[in-house]
Formats: structure tokens, C-alpha cells, sequence
């Protein structure tokens, strides 16, 4: 971090102190670093180094006294300042102007002074060093370059002498003897570690780095102004280093959060220090720990908060109550410090919380409309009228809100990756977990070749000449670009093509308003005719009233392949700003999705066409020309009828990229199940990796790898190929929705056990527990009934049976598998790990740190709207 900042106003000093005396004794009797005997080193694959609380430590308590490798005051006026620190390192202590302070009899600089004679003698062989240096350069590097590059200098050239006092203290060995901290905690001491501070070349960009170079050449070359035998390209590194570790001195503490409404700045900077313990603290934008030098410039941490057992002890690298909103944080430390993004890790294990709540809500709509809702919706009009198709959809609606309120309430409590298949290993038992992530991944993963492969037959609609594998490997060009270019660019695409779903949906409403009140043209004012003539209902397979069920039961079918969204919102969690409330508000406006989307859809499909529709029965048969494509949809089939023109076009183009965007949106959530199964050790740790970026990228390679499916209509018919995957899928669905309900009931009855009040939760669902219990047996009821129709009399098949019951065995073996291969256990209520790990704590500081940074609205009116529809 650079060490000085602009000197503001005056502001009189403050006495330091160690906050707690016990502590303060122990430092004080020493004078020399003292480290807490429950902190401890470890390591953050993102972000480096890391001090972390073995066990628990009190708020209050000293974590970290660390006395400076070097030291440099920093002072507007040497002669007036009352901040001047003593040359002496051990010493280093504050001087006021009225006190008697020695000068170097050289006369170097008048920043370089001594409180004693003592101190100025105990530091004669060290001043020595830096003393011609200074005497040569200081002046002129003041005036040339600024205040803020000499005393980078300044303090790498005492960082160099205090290596060389070392050295001679140590017989002129090439490194100095590091003497081993005496609780063998490891902690490095000396110039072993500066050597292990973070901090390269690479870390800053090209033009600081050529600057610095030219500085070394010109002021830090080895010679007899500065005897430090370095090769040049070690002092740089050194600059990098030192850049990246070293801390501004200022009189008050730094770090206490929340904020309090009357807190005072940290004041103005006296000088700058390397530290070599301290220097191991990340940034916290709400930290746990304050950090202050005390009179002797010893850096001092002490716990801001209860520090529980395996958190992160931080501190603010800024002055928080200077930088109050998160925009105006990030963009600190990206310009100051260079680092971004994992200010945090907010409970997303390494992907970045990027994606906006429109965004979040767009791409919930984007995973859950696609070819579905407008096509194949239609397949069952026939088998239950209009009236049955409402009912159904009306029905199986009741389980999928109740489903939802399930899905709600856990993830707005932790949102993390792939949070249901987590939960479940968590809170009932790992082989579930394990069922359920392997089983949500190839749901998404089969959905993607379903979708390239309608692509395919909407592009048909207008041509078939255009070759399948063409087809194939553009769209998978098109997803591994939308895909790999960060998750910023997948959320900005998704969100368009979702904008594309959803006029489409309002304007095919829309379409069936104006047309049943007679705008078409034939002036028919056709209104519920169809309910009429032929009818509401359809006895299918058997006669009366049991065909009439038999007819709703395959709309429900139907609709359990067709309702589907609490899974794609779910899937967004460890990605989104503000998880809590953005989740809270997805989930929310789920139900007014599921109104205007699922079921006017289904109203509005038997409004628009009869179910005895001669071309959409061909068209089901297959006997048509354009089954299975735009033309296959109901509403494409009642504008001909009505002898619309151009329109049809219109809504297949439209068909055809809500299609593309379900694709899309299918390999995001694929990859991220991946990379969360990988995260839980259920998949190759290769998955669970990270670009720098955030991007799980061998997931997304993996994921990408089921588009090939898609080729399988080289051999095959499209719509046969089609008719695989849907079932194969649908009864996917209904199994991770099962599992989903079932570890709701575990949280549920674990918050219980555990006496947590639910109404602390960030999302209650209504009606609970029985919501959960309805969500179970109406799913496990629907996945056992899937392929009812084989065993009627006289209609058994053994293709489609497989089909339908095929994922319940499979999702059989691989959760009794993992158990008998895991030892696993079934987590008891009283047991179940609430809070995952440090998850939710990380959630709940982060919730808490960005609670004011993202009250701005971006943008203008078009954002305003779309944040008042969506957020
Ligand atoms: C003073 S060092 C902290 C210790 C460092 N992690 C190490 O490995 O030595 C500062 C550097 O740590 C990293 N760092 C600190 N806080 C971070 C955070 N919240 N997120 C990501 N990186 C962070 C940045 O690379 C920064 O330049």
C-alpha cells in the first residue's frame, strides 16, 4: 500500500495506548513484537497470506504488536512538527519541537533526528549508511520528484540499512540470522521477511514498474553512496514489495466498524513503517480488527469485534470513515492498493458478487422460458382442452410456490454456490448432496443440447438448408464467448435476450386479447369460443370424468417440464451484489412470473386455439411440415388461421433467441454446479478452480462439452431427439426439486432444534412446515406418476419408460453409492451445521459492509424502470 497520503489538516495528537493493559504490560515489558497466542498464519488462494483466529479472541484484546523493519517520519516542517520520530528504530518514538532533539552533526536532513544521545549513539552505524545517501539525494529527490517518491526512497534505502546492520551484526553473512518467534508459530522475522511480502513486478502496471526502474538506476544502485551489493532488479522487487506491505502512520486507530455516526478521522500521516507480521493482514472494507501505531511507531491490532475460531483477522487499509459508500472503497483499492473485487469473500468461495439485482431477476426469467412455454406447451392442449391445460397448470403452480418458498428461505439465509446441492450435504446428509448436484448438473448440461437442437428446427422455419453441425458448433461458439468473457458480460447478454422473452410473452397476451375482441382480419370476435366449441375439458384415453383427470394429469406433466425458475434464482446467489436482499426480491416476484408467464400462458393458449385443431394435431403427429418448429407453436398456428401476415415471423425470431438465452443461461447454471460440486469434493478439484477473474473455466469447458449432443440430430430426427431429452429432463427437474423440499424440512426442523427464531431469518416462507411437506409429496408424486400413461392397457413402451423412470435410478445409485463409498451420515437436526463453516458469517459482514454502498441507482429513466420492475 503506498505509504504516504496528502497531509490534511491539523489535528492534535492522541496518546497512544494498547487498548488492554494485561496485553499492553506483556509488549510493553519487552518492547518487542508480541503475537496472540490464538492468531495464526494461513493462507487464502486469492488472496495470499492471511492472519486468522485459531480459537476464539475477545473483542478488545491486543491481536498484534509488530515492531517496524524500518521506519521514516513524514512531516510537513521538521523544525515545527511535533510528530518527528526518534532515528533509532528500537526507539522510534514521537517527538514533540519543544523537546530536545539532536540533529545529525552532518547535517544530512532535518527530518533525521535522535531524542537522546543514547539513541543517536545506538544508532550510529545505521544512520551511517543512509547519512551520504541522504546527504547526496534528499534535496533533490524532494524537489525533482515530490514528497511521496522520497520517502519511498527514503524508507527502501533504511530498509536496505537495517539489512546490512543485520548482515554486519551477523558476520557478513549474505542474509541475516532471523531469530525464530518462541511460540514456533513461524511468523518470519527480518529481511526473511521482506523477502516474503507479496508484491512483484507483475503486481503493478508496466509504467510504474519502468518508472520505479529508472529510479532505482539513478538513486539505488549499489555503490558508495549505497553499499548494498543488490543487483538492481532486487532493490525493484524490493519497491514492489515495500509498496504493497508498508503502512502510513497516523494518530488514531484505523478500522472501527460499523462506523459510529461521531467518529474522527485517523488524522494527519507522521511517517511511514514496513512491518514484518503486520504486513500479513488483508483488507477488510469491515474489518475486525483496529489497527494504530503507539508512541514507539509499533503497530498495534487489536480485536474491533468477538473474532470467532477460523475467521480472518482484517483491517481497513483505508480510513473508513473517509471512504463511506463501497463504489468509492473499490475504487481505492484499485487505484491505491491494486486489488478488486475480493474485498470480501462474502460466503461466494472465489466467484464475484458482479451481478445486479435486474440482472439476477432477468436471468431467473432467462433459464426458466424457453422453447416450453411457447412450443411444446402446446403437445397437451389436445390431451386436456383448455380448461384442463389451465387447471393443471394452475395445480402443479401450487406445488412449484411451495417449492419456492422452500428454495427461498434457505438461499437468502446462505447465499452461496450451488446452495441446494450444499444445504443438502450440510444439513441432511452428504450422499444427498451429492444425488442432487450430479443430477441438477446433467438436468442443465441435457438442457443445453435441447436447446441448440431447437434452434435448430426454429431456423428450419425459414430454411433447411442451412447443416445441422453448422448450427451446432455456432451456438456453442456463441455460449463459450457469452460464457467466458467474465460473468459481467454473460449478466449485460442475458439480460437482453431475457428483455427479448418477456415482450415476447406481453406480446403474444397481448396478441390474444386483441384477437379474441376481433383485431384480426377477419373481424372474428372468437372470445372463449374454443372453451364452447369443442369444449373446456377432453376426456383423454378413457371416458368421462377419470379421462378428464387422465387429461389434467398430462397438463400437469407438462407443467412440471415447463414451471420451473426457484433453481435458476437459486443458482445466481454466490454471484449477486447484495445476496439478501437481491434474492429475497427474485424470489419475491417469482410468484407474479409464474402468474403472467405460466399460467396466462397456458389461459391464453386455449383461448387462441381449439384443441381439436387439425393442423396443431398434425402437427403433434409429426404429419406436418413444420412440426416442431415456430410453426408447431398454438400461436403461430392461430395467426395463420386468422390469416395474419408478417407476425408469425416476427414470433419465431423471438422463439428462436428466448431459445438461445435459455441455452445460454443453462451453461452458466451447469458450470456453476460444477464448480460448486468440486467446491464440496464431490467432483475433481480441477473444477472448482478459478481464473483470476472469478470464471470456474474448466467447469465451463466441461459443461460446453454436452452441447455435442446436440449432434445426435446428424442421425436422428430433431423432434425425436428432443422428445429424449425432455423426459429425460423433466423428471430431473422434479427429483432436485424433492431433494431441494427435503433439506428444507431438515433446516427447518435444525433451526428448531437449535432454538433459532425464524423470524430472524432474511426470508420466512409462509405456511411452514406444511408448505415444505406439500412441496414433497407433490413432487415425489409427480416424478412416481411421470410415465403413468405406459401402464395403461395396451400402451407400454419400453423407450419411454426408461426415459421417464431412468434419472430416479440413476439419482438412486449415485446417492447410495456416495453413502456406502463416504461412510456418510445423516445429519440430526440438532447437529446440522447452520452456518456452514465461516459461510454465513461471511455473508452477514458482507451484507453488513455494502448495506450503504449501493444505495446510488446507475443510469438513467430507462434503469430507473427497469429496476422498479426488477429489483
Ligand atoms: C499487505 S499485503 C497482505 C498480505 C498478503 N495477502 C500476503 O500474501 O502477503 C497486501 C496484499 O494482499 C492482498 N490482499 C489484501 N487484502 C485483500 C483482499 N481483501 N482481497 C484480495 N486481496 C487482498 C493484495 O494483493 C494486497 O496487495
Amino acid at each position: 500500500m503506498p505509504l504516504l497520503q496528502p497531509l490534511g489538516r491539523e489535528i492534535p495528537l492522541e496518546p497512544a495506548a494498547v487498548t488492554k493493559s494485561t496485553v499492553a504490560d506483556v509488549t510493553a515489558a519487552k518492547a518487542t513484537a508480541w503475537i496472540h497466542p490464538h492468531l495464526e498464519q494461513g493462507v487464502d488462494p486469492y488472496k495470499g497470506r492471511q492472519l486468522r483466529a485459531a480459537q476464539p479472541i475477545p473483542q478488545g484484546e491486543v491481536v498484534l504488536v509488530d515492531m517496524p523493519y524500518a521506519v521514516i517520519p513524514a512531516v510537513d516542517d521538521p523544525r515545527t512538527s511535533d510528530a518527528l520520530l526518534c532515528s533509532h528504530p528500537p526507539c522510534s518514538r514521537r517527538m514533540s519541537c519543544s523537546a530536545d532533539r539532536i540533529a545529525c552533526p552532518q547535517g544530512c536532513l532535518g527530518d533525521v533526528m535522535w531524542c537522546s544521545t543514547a539513541c543517536q549513539a545506538a544508532d550510529h552505524a545505521r544512520h551511517a549508511f543512509e547519512c551520504t545517501w541522504l546527504k547526496r539525494f534528499a534535496a533533490s529527490i524532494r524537489e525533482k520528484r515530490g514528497e511521496y517518491e522520497f520517502g519511498m526512497l527514503w524508507l527502501i534505502v533504511r530498509i536496505l540499512a537495517a539489512r546490512q546492520l543485520a548482515m554486519s551484526a551477523a558476520g557478513g553473512e549474505s542474509t541475516t540470522p532471523d531469530d525464530p518467534v518462541d511460540d514456533g508459530r513461524g511468523f518470519a522475522e527480518g529481511w526473511q521477511a521482506m523477502r516474503s511480502f507479496c508484491g512483484s513486478e507483475d503486481s503493478w502496471s508496466h509504467a510504474q514498474v519502468r518508472a520505479w526502474t529508472a529510479l532505482v538506476k539513478k538513486y539505488l544502485r549499489h555503490g558508495p553512496v549505497l553499499p548494498h551489493h543488490l543487483p538492481d532488479r532486487e532493490v525493484l522487487k524490493l519497491i514492489c514489495q515495500e509498496e504493497a506491505n508498508s503502512f502510513g502512520l497516523y494518530p488514531r486507530e484505523t478500522g472501527l466498524y460499523p462506523v459510529p455516526p461521531d467518529a474522527l478521522d485517523r488524522g494527519d500521516q507522521f511517517g511511514a513503517a514496513v512491518y514484518p507480521r503486520a504486513a500479513i493482514a488483508n483488507h477488510s472494507c469491515g474489518p475486525n480488527m483496529t489497527h494504530k501505531p503507539d508512541q514507539h511507531s509499533r503497530m498495534i491490532f487489536t480485536a474491533a469485534k468477538d473474532i470467532a475460531a477460523g475467521e480472518e483477522c482484517c483491517i481497513s487499509y483505508f480510513d473508513l470513515t473517509q471512504f463511506t459508500d463501497l463504489q468509492t472503497r473499490r475504487e481505492r483499492l484499485q487505484t491505491l492498493f491494486r486489488f478488486e473485487a475480493r474485498v470480501l469473500s462474502a460466503g461466494s468461495q472465489h466467484l464475484h458478487r458482479k451481478l445486479r439485482g435486474r440482472e439476477v431477476q432477468l436471468l431467473a426469467v432467462g433459464g426458466a422460458i424457453g422453447t416450453s412455454l411457447f412450443v411444446q406447451m402446446g403437445a397437451v392442449l389436445p390431451k386436456g382442452g383448455p380448461a384442463g391445460l389451465l387447471l393443471g397448470f394452475a395445480a402443479y403452480g401450487t406445488i412449484i410456490l411451495a417449492v419456492n418458498q422452500c428454495f427461498a428461505e434457505m438461499v437468502c439465509y446462505l447465499p452461496i454456490p450451488s446452495p441446494f446441492v450444499q444445504l443438502a450435504g450440510h444439513w441432511v446428509d452428504d450422499a444427498l448432496g451429492f444425488a442432487m448436484g450430479w443430477n441438477f448438473f446433467l438436468t442443465m448440461a441435457l438442457g443445453i443440447p435441447y436447446e441448440i437442437v431447437a434452434i435448430n428446427v426454429l431456423l428450419t422455419y425459414w430454411t433447411d438448408r442451412i447443416p445441422v453441425a453448422a448450427v451446432v458448433v455456432i451456438v456453442m461458439v456463441i455460449y463459450g464467448i457469452l460464457n467466458v468473457l467474465t460473468v459481467r458480460y454473460f449478466g449485460v447478454a442475458e439480460f437482453y435476450l431475457s428483455i427479448c422473452k418477456i415482450i415476447l410473452m406481453i406480446g403474444l397476451i397481448g396478441y390474444t386479447f386483441v384477437t379474441m375482441v376481433g383485431g384480426n382480419p377477419h373481424h372474428d370476435v372468437y372470445g372463449f369460443r374454443y372453451w364452447k366449441d369443442p369444449g373446456a375439458f377432453v376426456s383423454y384415453l378413457t371416458a368421462e370424468n377419470t379421462g378428464r383427470f387422465c387429461g389434467v394429469l398430462a397438463c400437469m406433466i407438462q407443467a412440471s417440464f415447463t414451471m420451473v425458475g426457484p433453481e435458476y434464482i437459486s443458482m445466481t446467489a454466490a454471484e449477486a451484489e447484495r445476496p439478501r436482499v437481491v434474492m429475497h426480491r427474485a424470489f419475491t416476484s417469482f410468484v407474479w412470473r409464474l402468474m403472467v408467464f405460466f399460467i396466462a400462458g397456458a389461459l391464453c393458449m386455449g383461448i387462441v386455439l381449439p384443441y381439436n385443431d387439425p393442423t396443431l394435431a398434425a402437427t403433434i403427429a409429426g404429419t406436418r411440415k413444420g412440426s416442431g418448429t415456430g410453426a408447431a407453436s398454438p400461436y403461430v398456428i392461430s395467426m395463420n388461421n386468422l390469416s395474419i401476415p408478417v407476425l408469425p415471423h416476427l414470433v419465431n425470431f423471438l422463439i428462436l433467441t428466448s431459445v438461445l438465452s435459455a441455452g445460454n443461461n443453462l451453461v452458466y447454471s451447469a458450470s456453476r454446479t460444477l464448480h460448486g460440486l468440486a467446491l464440496t469434493r464431490k467432483a475433481p478439484a480441477i473444477l472448482g478452480r478459478c481464473t483470476t477473474r472469478g470464471l470456474p473455466i474448466y467447469a465451463i469447458v466441461l459443461t460446453m462439452a454436452f452441447c455435442c449432443l446436440a449432434f445426435l440430430q446428424v442421425q436422428h430426427a430433431s423432434a425425436t431427439v428432443l422428445n429424449w431429452l425432455v423426459s429425460v429432463i423433466t423428471a430431473s427437474y422434479l427429483l432436485n426439486y424433492f431433494g431441494t423440499c427435503v433439506t428444507y424440512l431438515h433446516f427447518y426442523a435444525a433451526l428448531k432444534a437449535q432454538g433459532v427464531d425464524r423470524t430472524t431469518l432474511p426470508f420466512r416462507g409462509y405456511l411452514q412446515p406444511y408448505a415444505g411437506w406439500f412441496a414433497v409429496c407433490g413432487t415425489g408424486l409427480m416424478v412416481l406418476v411421470l410415465g403413468w400413461e405406459v401402464f395403461l392397457h395396451g400402451r407400454w413402451s419400453t423407450e419411454t419408460f426408461v426415459l421417464d423412470y431412468a434419472m430416479i435410478a440413476v439419482f438412486v445409485v449415485l446417492g447410495v453409492g456416495w453413502k456406502a463409498f463416504r461412510r456418510t451420515v445423516w445429519v440430526r437436526p440438532e447437529r446440522a451445521d447452520l452456518g456452514v463453516g465461516t459461510l454465513r458469517a461471511e455473508v452477514d459482514e458482507y451484507e453488513r459492509v455494502v448495506r450503504d454502498g449501493f444505495n446510488k441507482r446507475q443510469g438513467g429513466w430507462w434503469w430507473w424502470v427497469v429496476d422498479r420492475w426488477f429489483e
